[in-house]
């Protein structure tokens, strides 16, 4: 058994799996990953190795709580990658990045993948069909955009990402909606287009906190993943494994 830890910058996802197969995953608040990783290695004593992705601000208490309980790797530039990683600054890669794109290798090894990981961030990443990771884009999520226009502003509401009817706003409610909501959507539908007209059959894969809210209100039909990330980190940990 395996035991997958991703931290990304909202919540921390813990998952095991099985022969390949996801058992148990759960998403845990960053003040009790250490407890909570204790309790699934205690539940699940079959785990015999683990591997831990960051692009947040995972305690490193987690990690030595995991070692007690098995070997760990720790993702990094430095692990091994079953892809080429084609980013110029391989270094500054996030890790979350690096699993979406093995986990988009694997399952489609000799095609073209994107994959939309609709977070904290919106992250758009590209595996061709040489099994090379090109890159791709970062641009601000969800409820940071909500965030933002209510931060950046005197006067307007920090609203909750809801349906919106139309896209012209008649209130100030409905036309943060329409510019966070259409906005993103648009951004989506467009930047698909633009890989699709470079790349030709791209698989098109959406996962994150966010892609059940996003996926039915985008153009393109695209498949929705949320465990796309836990198995490429899956995939890495048997990649790397001595
Ligand atoms: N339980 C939930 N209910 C509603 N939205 C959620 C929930 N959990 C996550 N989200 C949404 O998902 C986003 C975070 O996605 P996630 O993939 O967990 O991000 P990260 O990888 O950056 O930690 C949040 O901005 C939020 O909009
Ligand atoms: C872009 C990210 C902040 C996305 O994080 P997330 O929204 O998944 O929490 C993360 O992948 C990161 O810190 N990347 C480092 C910069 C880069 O990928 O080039």
């Amino acid at each position: 058994m395996n035991l997958i830890i991703d931290a990304g910058n909202h919540s921390i996802k813990l998952a095991v799996f099985e022969g390949g197969g996801i058992v148990f995953h759960q998403n845990v608040k960053t003040e009790h990953v250490a407890r909570q990783v204790k309790e699934v290695c205690d539940h699940y004593p079959g785990i015999e190795r683990s591997i831990v992705s960051s692009v947040g601000n995972l305690d490193r208490k987690v990690i030595a709580v995991l070692a007690v309980f098995c070997e760990v790797h720790e993702l990094s530039h430095l692990s091994k990658l079953p892809f080429k990683n084609s980013y110029a600054t391989p270094q500054t890669l996030g890790l979350d990045r690096i699993a979406l794109a093995a986990s988009a290798f694997y399952n489609n090894p000799k095609g073209n993948s994107l994959v939309i990981d609709a977070g904290t961030c919106i992250t758009f990443d590209m595996v061709n069909d040489y099994g090379e990771y090109l890159g791709g884009a970062i641009s601000p999520g969800l409820q940071m955009r909500y965030r933002a226009l209510h931060e950046h502003t005197a006067k307007l509401p920090l609203l909750e990402p809801t349906a919106f009817i139309d896209f012209i706003g008649n209130s100030t409610a409905t036309g943060i909606h329409s510019g966070v909501v259409n906005g993103i959507c648009l951004e989506i539908d467009g930047v698909i287009d633009q890989y699709r007209s470079r790349f030709s059959d791209l698989t098109v894969i959406l996962t994150g906190g966010d892609a059940q809210f996003l996926s039915k209100r985008l153009k393109n039909t695209i498949f929705a993943d949320s465990k796309f990330l836990l198995e490429g980190l899956n995939y890495l940990l048997e990649y790397n494994r001595h």
